[in-house]
């Protein structure tokens, strides 16, 4: 299996060669050449635990790394999850159900991919022998994650850029308190969009990224992605057989990685009716997904802070797929994006539809969701709990833990939610590495602490 850039400049990469990139040279995003059918393999998959699961489905997409190791990487990555589930499909009433996404280390839905990432970069640089400089921009979630799939590897520096001041108080703490010697947490001036912007342009130079083995640990690695599938086929093998085509996968949605898997996982022929895009009120997404219109806006900070996103990278994916894998049009569509005009595409719904809430919604459907289920959703995941289909089964991906979140949270429901490693988090002091929001400020730190 080959993984090519959406932009059609760059070589074909091997799994691991994608992996370790991240971003590819040409400034696009890896995806597979072609989709396995996994259809064939449903009935034998059902029996599987969740790490057997993924080990499965990763040979489908990397079969450079062999069946073996592919169960021992598994088996490791979720070993750490609090549910004997790893991720636990729960029922609220006939038609509804959340996905728990939020029981690993970090409590979110990004522990799935990143303690799995983290174990690849160890592998690659064990076997290489090189230092690998992991860089990424977080607005909130993803950098906590990524910091504990990394905490304390030989081989490994982790530098996770994010607008000051704009994550939770504890997703700072899940940070900036591991007292590890390969962490750097960056708060800079600005937004999750520059902090994404100024990892996008350090990687686009090439002779800095092959000096310091730099890697994008962002779900602008294919690997994120495609670890994030694994949880939808999960989901979809704990239903019978006859409800699986009639679901509606609801996904809350900022830099578009999560419902990406989604729809990658369709696109192999798993059975699903269609998948709602939930923003809150930075809502360019359910604006594209109304209208066609993608147009960029400025970002508000709401209750749901690692939603703060207008410029959604795993877009360009999906825009590759739209356009039928024209790399020139893609090419051409991000420029017209870049330079801050408007593109509409035509059609562009297909298996999508979107919703949106702003944050006087969001904390009354805390408070609704808790009332009618006595079902406590983080603010992330209330953006879900609205515009229900009345034609299919809703399965509801629940991407954080409620007490990343306490203020909301206690505000509609009355109800304080504490987790026991978040408590203990409220006690270390912060360790910081402030810097300016310029890429010569970056690459300077990076180089010094690699
Ligand atoms: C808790 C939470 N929910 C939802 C999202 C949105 O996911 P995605 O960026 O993959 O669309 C994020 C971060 O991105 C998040 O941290
Ligand atoms: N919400 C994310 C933003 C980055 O998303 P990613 O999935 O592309 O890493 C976060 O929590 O940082």
């Amino acid at each position: 299996m080959q993984y090519l850039s959406t932009r059609g400049q760059t070589q074909p990469h091997s799994f691991s060669e994608a992996v370790e990139a991240g971003l590819a040279p040409d400034g696009g995003l890896f995806l597979p050449e072609s989709f396995p059918d996994i259809r064939s393999h449903l009935n034998d998959w059902q029996s599987l635990t969740y790490p057997q699961l993924a080990a499965e489905f990763f040979q489908l997409f990397a079969p450079d790394i062999s069946s073996e190791e592919w169960h021992s990487l598994t088996a490791q990555a979720y070993s750490k999850f609090d549910s004997p589930d790893v991720a636990p499909l729960r029922q609220l009433d006939e038609k509804t159900y959340v996905l728990e996404l939020f029981h690993g280390p970090t409590l979110a839905f990004k522990d799935f991919a990143l303690q799995l990432l983290g174990l690849l970069y160890k592998r690659l640089a064990t076997q290489s022998g090189k230092t690998l400089a992991v860089l990424g921009a977080t607005s909130g979630d993803t950098g906590s994650a990524a910091i504990h799939g990394c905490l304390g590897q030989d081989g490994i520096n982790i530098f996770i850029l994010y607008p000051n001041g704009r994550v939770a108080p504890l997703q700072e703490r899940q940070m900036a308190c591991t007292d590890a010697s390969n962490v750097f947490a960056i708060p800079i001036p600005g937004t999750f969009d520059d902090a994404q912007a100024l990892v996008k342009e350090t990687f686009g130079d090439p002779a800095f990224t092959a000096a310091h083995n730099l890697s994008a640990v962002n779900s602008i690695n294919i690997a994120r992605v495609l670890a994030q599938c694994v949880y939808y086929i999960w989901a979809t093998l704990r239903l019978p057989e006859n409800l699986r085509d009639q679901v509606e996968f609801v996904v809350p949605t900022g830099n578009f990685g999560n419902v990406l898997a989604g729809f990658l996982a369709h696109q192999m022929g798993m059975p699903a009716k269609r998948f709602r895009v939930a923003t809150n009120q930075n809502d360019i997404l359910h604006r594209f997904f109304t209208n066609g219109e993608y147009r960029q806006g400025d970002v508000f900070p709401s209750f749901a802070p690692s939603m703060d996103i207008q410029a959604a990278s795993n877009f360009e994916r999906f825009l590759y797929l739209l356009l039928n894998k024209d790399s020139t049009r893609v090419r051409e569509l991000i420029a017209q994006m870049k330079s801050g005009t408007p593109v509409t595409l035509p059609e562009p719904r297909g298996i999508f539809r979107a919703s949106r809430l702003d944050d006087a919604g969001i904390a009354a459907t805390i408070a609704d969701v808790w009332q009618q289920y006595g079902y406590i959703a983080d603010p992330h995941t209330a953006c879900g709990f609205t515009d229900m289909a009345p034609d299919a089964i809703s399965i509801v991906l629940a991407t954080a833990h409620p007490a990343k979140f306490p203020e909301v949270v206690q505000q509609a429901t009355g109800v304080d939610p504490t987790h026991p490693t978040l408590e203990a988090l409220k006690l270390l002091p912060l360790r910081t590495h402030p810097l300016p929001a310029t890429v010569d400020s970056i690459k300077t730190f990076i180089a010094e602490h690699s």
